[in-house]
């Protein structure tokens, strides 16, 4: 990664759809307010303890073991030899807030449990593993949501609360170093197993597209506190969630790809007052891609049309990640009065 305020990442081209609108760097005054903003968010409270870090490190860890263990009793229970269930592997990937880095204390942790193709989503995950978790003394609150539209797993681990998704592979082996950024690891996935590593692979891409990633955090912790502060910050209630405050911010940083986070958090307002909304904020074109999977696309689909304020993730297959947001809560975010 390079210092800060320096865009020396994807060999000097530029990271998304357009040329950046400016490659200024940060002048003496920059450096100094932005010393300042990182010392205000600081002491706002937004950054978990060492202490707290290293808890949910281990949690991870041990929550990692504990699917390592479910896959090698699901493998024998289905009548796997020895050999094959000393391979059979499961692995733990983290997304969201977390895995972005902007996370403050308290937070819950997003993650996905990859399995192989003999380990089913209702049976294995659902009931098995859920057992598994339900006998151990560090999980409490545990509420399985296996009808959700991604569904999911909720529970505290040592006091750390987690969602755990499941994405059940067509492979029959996980490698260890799997990686699921590449579009193959989609083919013949079900539904819910798209939508549930649709998180990591967005997470990981955005990680990806940011020309500097702790410049990118910084100026996104800003914003997610000044949504919270606002009252913005909800994607059931029509405003902006996580997702798409990330997205949002990283397209600043695009545009603006050596600017330190005190000029990018401007910028965000400078850019956003002025963007004409239905227009898509994007931080990479949309792929059609192999697989057939549907894409976001106004000019194919009707639905997409009525998007108000289209925010588009970056992997495939890309959606609308704002398709929540109605007319009146873009009006209530942009601060434009109603028409008469
Ligand atoms: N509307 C959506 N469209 C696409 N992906 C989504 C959407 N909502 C959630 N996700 C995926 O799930 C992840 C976790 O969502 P979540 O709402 O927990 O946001 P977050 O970024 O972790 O922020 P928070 O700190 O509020 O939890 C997101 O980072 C995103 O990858
Ligand atoms: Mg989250």
């Amino acid at each position: 990664m390079g210092s800060p305020g320096s865009n020396v990442r994807n060999n000097g081209r530029h990271l998304g759809v357009t040329e950046p609108i400016s490659l200024g760097g940060p002048t003496e005054f920059d450096v100094i307010k932005t010393r300042e903003l990182e010392k205000f968010l600081a002491e706002a409270g937004l950054y978990e303890s060492q202490e707290e870090a290293v808890s949910r490190e281990e949690v991870l860890g041990s929550l990692d073991q504990v699917v390592k263990k479910w896959i090698k009793a699901v493998s024998r229970a289905k009548g796997f030899n020895e050999q094959l269930v000393q391979e059979a592997n499961a692995k733990i990937f983290t997304f969201g807030s977390y895995r972005l880095g902007v996370h403050g204390p308290g937070a819950d942790v997003d993650t996905l449990c990859v399995g192989p193709r003999h380990a089913t989503r209702e049976e294995d995950f659902f009931v098995e593993l859920h057992k598994m978790l339900a006998e151990m003394p560090e999980v409490t609150e545990l509420h399985p949501v296996p009808d959700a539209h991604v569904p999911v797993m909720k529970f505290k681990f040592n006091g750390v609360s987690i969602d755990l998704l499941y994405a059940k592979l067509s492979l029959w082996v996980i490698p260890e170093d799997l990686d699921i950024s590449q579009d193959s690891i989609l083919q013949n996935a079900d539904e819910q197993t798209v939508r549930s590593l649709n998180g990591c692979r967005v997470t990981d891409r955005i990680l990806r597209l940011v020309p500097n990633i702790q410049n990118f955090r910084t100026t996104l912790r800003c914003m997610r506190f000044w949504a919270k502060r606002r009252g913005v910050y909800s994607n059931v209630a029509g405003f902006l969630g996580g997702i798409n405050w990330a997205l949002l911010v990283a397209r600043i940083c695009q545009l603006y790809p050596n600017a330190l986070p005190s000029m990018l958090v401007s910028r965000f307002f400078r850019v956003f007052a002025q963007w004409r909304w239905p227009n898509p904020v994007m931080l990479c074109a949309i792929e059609e891609g192999s697989l057939g999977l549907p894409v976001w696309d106004p000019r194919k689909n009707y639905r997409d049309r009525l998007h108000q304020m289209p925010i588009i993730t970056p992997a495939y297959p890309c959606m609308n990640s704002s398709y929540n947001v109605s007319s009146s809560t873009l009006r209530v975010m942009t601060g434009v009065p109603e028409r008469k």
